[in-house]
């Protein structure tokens, strides 16, 4: 069975995975393709329908970002949202314009005219806008079928199979969106709502089998949940033709090593050979206090352990002379939207060690079953799997671990007071039935230090920052106002129990503008 494919076409907007998202929480799968992909690459997925996103460029600017315009002439259903409108109506004879009045937020929408787009929803309209530019005349053939009291709000070419909004449908503020969406995937395009966990499995598998055939993976494993899930499901692929590497990079928590090592094996019944590279690691780290260099030398030094690791395999194994040719990864979306372009005119925030940290000259090719989906969604995937709870509801962890949790140098010696201060975190955390609730906490080591007073003695040492943060899938979060009685322990425990620690703080900003991880 196919699947039921809707291509998502990135002009940058910030709500683009949002889009993703919503249409996969009906069930359907959609992939995000940067604006500027062939047409071959469009039609190779067999799309039952395109939308269009948003963006931060106007259409009229000279490099503004384009799509193909014989996307719009495909034959297949097409949905524009902003930018997206704004690129139709450009691209086949209407005219945009910077608008005498810009709407942001709320919004009041009146249909005006009937079209399947709009089917069930009111006739007034709550939505959120965030536009500058506006149809001034629609392309021949276009009917106006929504309006603000300002602007152009929808526009319709039935015959052409053309809709588009300038509102967003897919953020939360925009109450009728999910309605609106679903009308344009499920009646307009007849897509089949056939992307339930256990398709996407099945399909990973049979695809994932097909790739590998008769050669060897071996799969980057942390213990984390998105590698778990990826490692169990590319094993049921492929049986004892993968084998599971964990590296211990020398910024792992406090005991990771040896307890990820029993619960893959155990719980997982993983095939693992754990790798203790943190000499290696912590070499390469010597003097590096840039972040992005940071992420860069682990992503780079990760790689060169699998390199080295799948080579022994092979020595040990032949294989029939075919040599270890595929890395898996537990890559998941925001990992790749957020290192780099490649979906668009969006910026690079951070090279996430296992995509921007990747080394150019790399020979492993990648598997990276994950790489479209949310965490959410993938915790969805582990539990079809079967896999237990301690391990699907596992906070995330960052490949380069506890290197981008100390601020500055990263020398053993940090390593190890962090690595204390982080355990009191998670034990009171999960003491006070949190862990679950938060997304992510966990302790920060700044290289900042003030003077304290510590059993009569004055005390000259570093500051620790607590961060706890909610959140629905790591792209935005907000701090957790966790409560004082707790914060009260942490740093109680803390400043009394870990040497080299005088002073805690409590980081209460929310990403954006903040990130999660302090580099
Ligand atoms: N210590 C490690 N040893 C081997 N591979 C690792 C290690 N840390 C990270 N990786 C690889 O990098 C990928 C990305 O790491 P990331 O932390 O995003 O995912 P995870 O650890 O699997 O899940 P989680 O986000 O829940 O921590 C992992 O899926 C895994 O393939
Ligand atoms: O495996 C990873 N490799 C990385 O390089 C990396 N950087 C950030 N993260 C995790 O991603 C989520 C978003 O983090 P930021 O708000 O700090 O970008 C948070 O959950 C972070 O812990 C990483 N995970
Ligand atoms: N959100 C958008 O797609 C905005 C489109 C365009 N940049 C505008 O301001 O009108
Ligand atoms: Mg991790």
């Amino acid at each position: 069975m196919d699947t039921s494919t809707v291509v998502i076409l990135d002009f940058g907007s910030q709500y683009t995975q949002l889009i993703a998202r919503r249409i996969r929480e009906f069930n359907v799968f959609s992939v995000v393709l940067p604006c500027t992909v062939s047409l071959e690459q469009v039609k190779a997925l067999k799309p039952k329908g395109i939308i269009l996103s948003g963006g931060p460029s106007s259409v009229y600017d000279a490099d503004a970002p384009k799509a193909d315009p014989a996307v719009l002439a495909m034959g297949l259903p097409v949905l524009g949202i902003c930018y997206g409108l704004h690129f139709i109506v450009h691209h086949l004879g209407g005219k945009i314009e910077s608008a005498p009045a810009r709407e942001y937020g709320h919004a009041e929408v009146t249909v005006i005219a009937e079209t399947p787009l709009f089917s069930g929803l009111p006739q007034v309209m709550n939505v959120w806008m965030s536009h500058g530019d506006e149809a001034k005349a629609l392309p021949e053939g276009f009917v106006l079928t929504a309006q603000t009291s300002n602007a152009v709000a929808g526009i319709a070419n039935e015959a052409r199979k053309i809709w588009a909004v300038q509102f967003h449908p897919e953020v939360a503020h925009t109450k009728q969106g999910m309605e609106l969406l679903k009308n344009f995937v499920i009646d307009i395009c007849g897509a089949s709502a056939d992307w339930t966990p256990e398709h996407f499995i099945q399909s990973t598998v049979e695809r994932v089998r097909a790739q590998v055939g008769d050669g060897h993976a071996i799969c980057g494993l942390s213990g984390g949940v998105d590698s778990s899930v990826a490692a169990v499901l590319v094993a049921k692929a492929i049986g004892d033709k993968l084998t599971c590497i964990f590296v211990n990079n020398g910024v792992l928590r406090k005991d990771e090593f040896a307890k990820v090592q029993t619960t893959m094996r155990e719980q997982l019944g993983l095939n693992v050979v754990a790798v203790d590279a943190s000499e290696r690691f912590l070499t390469k780290l010597a003097g590096v206090t840039d972040p992005e260099t940071k992420r860069k030398v682990i992503g780079g030094e990760f790689i060169s352990v699998f390199d080295d690791e799948a080579k022994k395999i092979f020595e040990a194994e032949k294989h029939d002379g075919k040599d270890v040719a595929w890395l898996v990864q537990g890559t998941l979306y925001p990992d790749v939207i957020e290192s780099s372009s490649v979906h668009g005119p969006s910026h690079t925030i951070k090279s996430h060690h296992n995509v921007g940290g990747l080394p150019a000259d790399m020979k492993l090719k990648l598997i990276e079953p994950l790489r479209d989906l949310f965490k959410d969604e993938v915790r969805r995937i582990g539990r079809d799997l079967g896999m237990p709870d301690d391990i699907i509801e596992r906070q995330p962890f960052p490949g380069p671990g506890l290197a981008v949790r100390i601020l500055g140098e990263v020398t053993a010696e940090r390593v190890a007071i962090l690595q204390e201060a982080d355990q009191i975190v998670v034990d009171e955390i999960k003491r006070a039935g949190l862990y679950r609730k938060v997304w992510q906490s966990f302790a920060v080591l700044l290289p900042v230090k003030s003077v304290g007073v510590m059993g009569d003695q004055r005390t000259y040492a570093n500051t620790c920052a607590i961060r706890a943060v909610e959140s629905e899938d790591g792209m935005t979060a907000d701090w957790a106002p966790l409560p004082y009685e707790v914060l009260r322990t942490i740093s109680s425990r803390i400043v009394s129990e870990v040497r080299g620690i005088n002073r805690v703080v409590y980081d209460i900003t929310s990403k954006p503008p903040g990130t999660i991880e302090w580099e």
